[in-house]
């Protein structure tokens, strides 16, 4: 990359810039300017950089001698409006002389390069990863059509907005970069700025200045392709949308340029745009006046700084969830689904990772079955990363919550480390659950945008693993436990779960397949059940749920963000700071142990044992954990990710096929929980002992051994990312 020194001066006296500032002449990719809590709090801290405090200096910057200045001359005449949704484009307008300027004023430049044999600025020039693309009304959700001018011709205004790319990159070293902010406030003597400088860059150190373990790839952010893409006046980018941005403020240039006051600044957005069932990052380039940048000021009334810079406006709309998701270790299981998440990560997923913030990528690509879990299990540094992702189905989260769970340091892992989910595999439930979608690249958009929560997982106890993971020496209780975030099933359910490998090729229909078969068979799992109950009658079921339900929407309220009526909640930020509970070492271990003897005796005075008449004719039971199991199975309406209970729904072999298949047929809508013939209750822990001798016990959808197996409700112990809004996608159970 083409470096150059330059002196910068400020208008400000206050200010005092370094002589030695360096500015990149070249294009610079977006994502190497993060925004995070840390610079949130930085933001709010120490931003003394003001509007009228211009820090650009008096010679116009330039890229490949194109002056800024002379671009902006010529740019178009757009301007920059914000709504609680988003960002408006306004008064976009094209100059059909660009292209012919620009091809002119290139061609000579590169002559002039050739011939002095150094080709640096070209080189650059010629890099810029930018190619054009256009737009399509309809793209995106929220554009709404008032007044859209008649477009002039499209491609001369793309080729501007993609050369204003690269300026307003070039042009980063102004306000926007929280390291020039720190150290131009440094040189004004202040010396809390100072302190929050280091802690930051401490938070923020590179994890690619590590070493890489073997059989790790860190990935470039040369990957990124990011186009351009203009967009027609009055369409909205979305802050729920928005990835990256980054500010040219042209105050400095005011005097030089024609159009006057309201031009202010320049405004790279970038930003993931539908394109079919995805979204794509893209970006686009628009002006901001003064008058504008004041609106927004006023209208994030939770900035107690009205001072922040215009960057860290858009990024505080558009990253309401605080928890910093930058530092990111991908696990991809190439084996996954149809075996196709390694192509569906790269394609669909990396994209928008790469796109957001200064988002650093490590992926580990599984080799044999259980990797996962060695892999994580033996990390030397996990706490280096601030998410996992896994690109796979439910079984490599399984494996890592495990693998976790068996490190002597659970609980700082437990406590700093989100995981989550790019749907890749055949069983997504995860990422259906707490993405609403089973999308990779709109899970993506949520992995980074969604509302960080601890969410309870579920203890399973079983007098032998062997089949399962490594035996593990230590005699610990958390050694000899294994936790499941999803379900354990025991009948119909597992055996369609684990006994329909040879399936695979059909995809998630394979599960449908097996539940009829087994169905139709009429198959009885006899068993004996205990439970220590939760809530033990559908009634109260329900009212547990609407409490937990209205509680949850009396806290957006009471939010510092923006509700929106008229959305329905759809805009509401939850602005501000997050309390997560501090976990101690108790809350990660289960209260009840299995040890293998008095099985047939219930483990304490409030524990109960469920009727014979239905547990010796049972054919499903299923205990779970998030609502949804696959796309459109809703087995869990009713589950909330922090309640503390166990979800668990029995079915016998005695309902008649004909209501067992129109039973089945409604999982879809949820409502199977509502029928006479089906058990729902809400349970603390519960323990199931088999009395068949051939069948499987699954959980979490992998297998596990035939054998008695005790579950227990461990409360709000593990990060994950919910729905922007926080919970789960909802399930529509409160009117059921
Ligand atoms: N490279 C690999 N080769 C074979 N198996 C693997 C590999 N990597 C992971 N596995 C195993 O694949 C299993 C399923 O993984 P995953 O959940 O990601 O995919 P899936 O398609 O959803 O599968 P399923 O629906 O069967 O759970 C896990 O048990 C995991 O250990």
């Amino acid at each position: 990359m083409n470096q150059q020194q330059n002196s910068i001066h400020s208008s400000d006296p206050g200010i005092v810039v370094s002589e030695n500032s360096t500015i990149s002449n070249s294009y610079t990719q977006p994502d190497q300017f993060m925004y995070s809590s840390a610079t949130r709090k930085s933001a709010k801290e120490n931003c003394k950089l003001i509007l009228d405090n211009t820090v650009m200096g008096n010679e116009p910057l330039t890229l490949g001698k194109l002056s800024i200045k002379k671009v902006m001359n010529m740019f178009i005449k757009s301007r920059l409006f914000f709504n609680e949704k988003g960002v408006i484009v306004k008064d976009m307008a094209t100059l059909p002389d660009f292209e012919r300027f620009k091809k002119e004023h290139f061609n000579k430049h590169q002559k002039a390069e050739n011939l002095t044999g150094t080709g640096s600025e070209l080189e650059d020039y010629s890099n810029i990863p930018f190619s054009q693309e256009s737009f399509h009304e309809g793209d995106f959700d929220d554009i709404s059509s008032l007044d859209v001018e008649e477009e002039d011709d499209e491609d001369d205004a793309l080729s501007i907005i993609s050369c204003m790319s690269c300026l307003s990159t070039n042009s980063l070293r102004t306000l926007d970069h929280p390291e020039e902010r720190n150290k131009l406030i440094v040189n004004n003597n202040t010396l809390e700025s100072l302190n929050d400088s280091l802690e930051n860059s401490s938070k923020d150190f590179n994890i690619n200045s590590e070493i890489l373990e073997p059989g790790v790839e860190n990935v470039s952010h040369n990957d990124l392709q990011l186009k351009t893409v203009e967009l027609p006046n009055n369409s909205i980018i979305p802050f729920k949308k928005i990835l990256n941005c980054k500010v040219l403020n042209w105050k400095e240039y005011k005097k030089l340029e024609p159009i006057g006051k309201s031009f202010d600044f320049i405004v790279e957005i970038v930003f993931a745009k539908n394109r079919r069932s995805d979204v794509i990052p893209r970006c686009s380039i628009i002006r901001c006046s003064i008058e504008e940048y004041l609106k927004i000021s006023s209208m994030c009334g939770s900035l107690e700084d009205e001072q922040s810079t215009l960057k860290e406006l858009i990024l505080f709309k558009s990253f309401p969830n605080p928890v910093d998701r930058n530092k990111i270790l991908v696990i991809i299981n190439p084996n996954g689904g149809q075996g196709k998440a390694h192509k569906i990560f790269h394609s669909k997923s990396k994209p928008i990772l790469l796109a957001s913030s200064n988002s650093q990528i490590h992926i580990k690509e599984t080799t044999y079955h259980r990797e996962a879990y060695h892999f994580i299990k033996n990390h030397s540094n996990l706490l280096k990363y601030n998410i996992i992702c896994c690109a796979s189905g439910d079984g490599i989260p399984h494996e890592i919550l495990n693998a976790i769970y068996h490190r002597p340091d659970r609980k700082q892992i437990f406590q700093n480390l989100v995981i989550s989910q790019i749907p890749c595999g055949s069983g997504n439930a995860l990422s259906l659950s707490c993405h609403g979608t089973n999308n990779a690249s709109l899970a993506t958009l949520n992995v980074l945008k969604g509302r960080v929560e601890q969410m309870d997982l579920m203890t399973v106890q079983q007098p032998s693993y062997k089949d399962n993971f490594d035996q593990v020496d230590d005699a610990s209780v958390a050694n000899n436990t294994r936790v499941s975030f999803l379900s354990q099933a025991y009948g119909i359910i597992a055996e369609s779960d684990i006994n329909t490998e040879y399936l695979r090729f059909l995809g998630p229909s394979r599960f449908e397949i097996g539940v009829t078969t087994q169905v139709l068979r009429k198959k009885r799992y006899p068993c004996d059940i205990m439970v220590k109950f939760g809530k033990d009658s559908k009634q109260q079921i329900k009212q547990h749920y609407l409490e937990v339900l209205k509680q949850k929407t009396k806290e957006h309220h009471s939010g510092s963000g923006i509700y929106d009526e008229e959305l329905m909640g759809n805009v509401y930020t939850f602005d501000g700071n997050q309390e997560f509970r501090q976990l101690n070492d108790k809350d990660l271990l289960p209260n009840y142990c299995l040890d293998g003897k008095d099985l047939d005796e219930l483990p304490d005075s409030d524990w109960v044992m469920l009727d014979s008449q239905l547990t010796r004719n049972l054919n499903i039971f299923y205990g779970g954990k998030m609502p949804y199991i696959a796309p459109d199975c809703k087995f869990f309406p009713a589950a909330i990710h922090n309640d503390s209970y166990i979800d668990i729904v029995i079915s016998d072999s005695k309902t008649s096929i004909t209501r067992m298949a129109s039973i089945l047929l409604n999982l879809d809508k949820g409502d199977h929980v509502i029928q006479p013939e089906v058990i729902h209750l809400k349970v603390k822990a519960f323990r199931l002992i088999p009395h068949v001798t051939k069948s499987v016990i699954s959980v979490d959808g992998e297998k596990f051994p035939l054998e008695p197996m005790q579950c227990e409700v461990l409360s709000k112990v593990c990060k994950m990312v919910l729905m922007e809004q926080g919970g789960f996608k909802e399930t529509g159970f409160e009117v059921m």
